[in-house]
């Protein structure tokens, strides 16, 4: 069944699943309590030997406190409308400590999680735009001019940010191409009709690099086909769901020691793992959402391969946080490298963490309400 999704031009739109009615960004993400920075000042009136918290948001700071495992004797004062000071005798650890892992893991399950997008560069914006669109049935959502740091991003996806994971593509000025090296797998698009989607991308010149047909050792109909820039595309066939773009396959050393990873300092969910022996691969799909109607990251163990070149083409995913402070140092706790310490970006002001996987694959944190500014 065809459902030309509204964004796209019914010639040109693949046979994608429908897409679900899009709602607003929930109000509560809105309305979240903000809360302190470590290091944001307090009134003055502490001796030398009480530190100063930046705690949480005074409604909740004992919780918040006890969830992170912040030990501090003596009475804390509220003071001001984001910061504490402990009492003189107190002796007090900085609020953003996480001190132990149940206290990060608790953090990773508690906070809002969603996969906003996944990032990687290009050679030439306007030659990617015109494929995804034509060929790939994704809309134009937003693009953003750079200047001072000398890059220019698209968005695109199948449905509005606010509720689809979509793609981010930068171009750096004068960069026109890139090495995608041997990590970086594939983009998973679920389509209704794959073959019917190979015949339209092969009338608009794309490159199918594998025809339609069962995958090996499975039964779900796939096809692989790259984008100008030497992408691959895992075309899907699947039913209607709310989540055309559905996977980032990334190729990992060591699949127990990933998937440990992600569930800890990612709080993310195993939410199916596959051994082929015949084919020597073993893969595990981990997300915050069940894998047909949310993105997924499909990780990918070959037999033996315990490390990849990763070129320097693919980038990140990007994943919404209620603090990135917190998720800083969750991921921390758990082994992750953070090589962005959390803040605000320059120019968008967005702010932001990032990290390194023990693959060395890269994942940012996005502040739930800036993002949400970002697409007013
Ligand atoms: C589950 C689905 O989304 C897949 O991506 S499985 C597709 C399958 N994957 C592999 O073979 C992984 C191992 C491979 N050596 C690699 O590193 O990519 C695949 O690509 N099958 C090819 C086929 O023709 O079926
Ligand atoms: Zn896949």
């Amino acid at each position: 069944m065809v459902r030309a999704l509204a964004m796209a031009t019914a010639a040109s739109s693949l046979q994608l699943a429908s897409a679900r009615h899009v709602a607003r960004p929930p109000a509560s993400l809105r309305a979240l309590p903000t809360t302190a920075r470590p290091g944001a000042s307090a009134s003055a009136s502490a001796d030398n030997t009480t530190r100063r918290l930046a705690l949480f948001h005074i409604g909740s700071v004992i919780p918040q406190a006890h969830l992170f495992g912040t030990k501090f004797h003596g009475l804390a004062r509220a003071e001001g409308s984001s910061s504490v000071e402990a009492g003189t005798a107190g002796v007090v650890a900085q609020a953003s400590t996480i001190v132990d892992q149940d206290c990060a893991l608790d953090w990773a399950k508690k906070d809002r999680r969603r996969m906003l997008h996944v990032v990687y560069r290009v050679g030439d914006l306007d030659r990617t735009i015109k494929f995804y669109t034509e060929c790939l049935g994704m809309k134009l959502l937003r693009k953003r001019d750079i200047p001072e740091e000398k890059y220019a991003n698209a968005f695109l996806g199948y449905g509005p940010e606010d509720s689809h994971f979509v793609i981010e593509l930068t171009y750096n000025y004068g960069v026109n191409k890139y090495d995608i090296g041997a990590g970086f797998g594939h983009f998973g698009i679920a389509v209704e009709d794959v073959s019917k989607a190979v015949e339209l991308i092969k009338a608009k010149g794309g490159k199918v690099t594998r025809e339609p047909g069962p995958v090996k050792g499975g039964k779900t109909v796939i096809a692989f086909i790259e984008d100008p820039d030497g992408y691959k595309f895992e075309l899907i066939e699947r039913g209607p769901t709310p989540e055309p773009l559905c996977q980032v396959m990334l190729r990992v050393g060591d699949l127990d020691r990933a998937i440990n990873f992600y569930e800890k300092a990612f709080g993310m969910e195993l939410l199916r793992k596959r051994d082929n022996p015949e084919y020597k691969y073993t893969i595990a799909m981990m997300g915050y959402g069940p894998e047909d109607k949310s993105a997924v990251l499909e990780l990918t163990y070959n037999y033996g391969v315990t490390e990849y070149d990763k070129g320097n083409a693919y980038a990140q995913i990007a994943i919404g946080t209620d603090d990135v402070y917190k998720t800083a140092e969750a991921i921390r706790l758990n082994g992750g490298k953070i090589t962005r310490e959390p803040g605000p970006l320059p120019v968008i002001n967005t702010k932001i963490t990032a990290c390194l996987d023990p693959d060395g694959w890269k994942s940012v944190f996005v502040d739930n309400i800036d993002f949400a500014k970002e697409l007013e």
